[in-house]
């Protein structure tokens, strides 16, 4: 990590506060602190259930979705509280990204896919549209493969490509945090390895938080990585440390291979 880097890595874009989160009777997540920096690629692994894609929902209180849920503490990002502030949603996830574990373009051409979030945030030129369709395209990787078919539906596309039109859409927002939950999980090696390499080039500008099943793409892509298991923080530090020299017995398990 570059000196510059080690000096952004003190801020905290999120301060996750002694957070609870509960489906029904559910206790899913459980006295929950750590903070996410930023500039960084923070890694969330842990076994199926742990509540890995619980927690990344959280982030953009996408969570808010399923009227079951109830949480306790605190997620603050960038200084606001998500549980007892009032954010404005649409203004939370044009700042906060998310990517999915199955690529979900809309049924609408490569260009409308990328060009939707700019307009609902109210651009309306379309040379500014052009222009920041071109942008995110490029910046995901994606431009030169679709330059010449940007008014074809983006379903047309294969899966590795329609998971970098998912990145390119949640980028024209210019968003500061991206949430990427299992992004590479239905990709093959190929787009998996283009994927990793993209996240590889965003981290030099967004904060990156990754939900992964996959213990060798934490180790390659992340500064930080969380360990869950049955819904609390085991540990998170220094991706290096937590798969060299990791702290608690049940990371050392985990990352072993004796469960999962
Ligand atoms: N919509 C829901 N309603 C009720 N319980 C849920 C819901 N989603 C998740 N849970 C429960 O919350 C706990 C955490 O689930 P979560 O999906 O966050 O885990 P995970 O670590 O992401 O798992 P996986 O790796 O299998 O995706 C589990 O006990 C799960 O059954």
């Amino acid at each position: 990590m570059t000196v510059e880097k080690q000096a952004q890595a003190l801020q905290a874009v999120y301060n996750v506060k002694d957070f609870n989160l509960w489906y029904g009777t559910n206790h899913a997540l459980k006295n929950v602190s750590f903070d996410i920096n930023e500039s960084e690629v923070t890694a969330i692994i842990g076994p199926s259930g742990c509540g890995k894609s619980t927690f990344i929902k959280t982030l953009n209180l996408m969570i808010n979705m399923n009227p079951s849920v109830k949480m306790s503490g605190d997620i603050v990002y960038k200084g606001d509280s998500l549980l007892t502030g009032k954010p404005d949603l649409v203004d939370l996830r044009k700042k906060v990204g998310m990517v999915f574990q199955k690529p979900n373009p809309f049924p609408k051409s490569i260009y409308e896919n990328v060009a939707y979030g700019p307009r609902v945030h109210g651009i309306k030129k379309k040379q500014k549209l052009d222009e920041l369709v071109e942008q995110s395209l490029k910046d995901a990787f994606l431009w030169d493969e679709v330059k010449d078919r940007l008014h074809t539906n983006g379903l047309g596309l294969s899966g590795g490509q329609q998971q970098r039109l998912c990145i390119a859409r949640a980028l024209a927002t210019t968003p500061s945090v991206i949430l990427m939950d299992e992004p590479t999980s239905a990709l093959d090696p190929i787009s998996t390895s283009k994927v990793e390499e993209l996240i590889d080039e965003l981290r030099k500008s967004y904060t990156i938080v990754i939900v992964t099943h996959n213990m060798q793409q934490a180790a390659r892509i992340s500064d930080k990585t969380a360990f869950f298991y049955m819904g609390e923080l085991m540990e998170i530090g220094d991706t290096n440390k937590i798969f060299t020299n990791p702290d608690n017995k049940k990371t050392e398990q985990y990352i072993s291979g004796q469960f999962g």
